[in-house]
């Protein structure tokens, strides 16, 4: 089995006042690079999906795939799909650039849950589609959702019959959307996540 990973980082950030979420830092460090420290150890291949300069990134040294649609984050796994297939991995994890305490077990429990189709993580009743696991072989579907309109992360998960990936810490997806958030992440970090 053959996993490439994907940090989501093709957002506006508007509710952390339109500053790009992949550099606000959390205990020093820039939010990427938490979530490629987290990631990188699950795949074979990590990637950035990310528009504009991909200059920005040049220190993580990893490669930086454009949106090809302009439709949210499902743009972002479509490039990580056709970037993945074409070094004929098998599937693709991905996970949001705002989420610094994700699972160390985040691939392998997807991987195990999916049964070689679909997964999404699940903690504490609610489901994040955006930490999921999306097989190379989607991505020409995915596509022609895209270019139908839709953009629902869990719209495109269930039409897949996507499977739940249960874990036990919820805290592991907190997420970070405004600049409320960040003191809460502070505090779990001191508290060692
Ligand atoms: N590649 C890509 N990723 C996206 C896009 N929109 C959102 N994302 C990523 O998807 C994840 C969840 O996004 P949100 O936090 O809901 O949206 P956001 O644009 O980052 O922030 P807000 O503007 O405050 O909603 C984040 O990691 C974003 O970087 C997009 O158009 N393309």
């Amino acid at each position: 089995m053959r996993l490439y990973g994907l940090i989501l980082a093709g957002g506006q950030g508007r509710r952390m006042g339109g500053t790009d979420k992949a550099f606000v830092t959390l205990a020093g460090r820039p939010l990427v690079r938490h979530v490629a420290e987290r990631l990188a150890p699950q795949v074979e291949e990590l990637a950035i999906s990310a528009n504009g300069d991909p200059a920005r990134f040049a220190q993580l040294g990893l490669p930086v795939l454009p949106d090809a649609h302009p439709q949210g984050p499902l743009s972002g796994v479509l490039a990580g799909l056709r970037w993945a297939a074409a070094a004929e991995a098998d599937a693709l994890v991905t996970a949001p650039v705002d989420t610094p305490f994700l699972p160390g077990d985040l691939a392998p429990r997807l991987w195990l849950a999916g049964d070689g189709g679909c997964a999404v993580a699940e903690a504490g009743g609610r489901t994040h589609p955006a930490c999921g696991l999306w097989p190379v072989a989607l991505a020409e579907d995915l596509d022609r959702w895209l270019a139908s309109g839709e953009a629902r992360v869990m719209g495109f998960a269930a039409r897949h019959g996507a499977a739940r990936a249960g874990f036990p810490d919820e805290n592991a997806f907190l997420n970070l959307n405004a600049p409320e958030d960040l003191a809460r992440a502070e505090s779990l970090w001191r508290t060692g996540a």
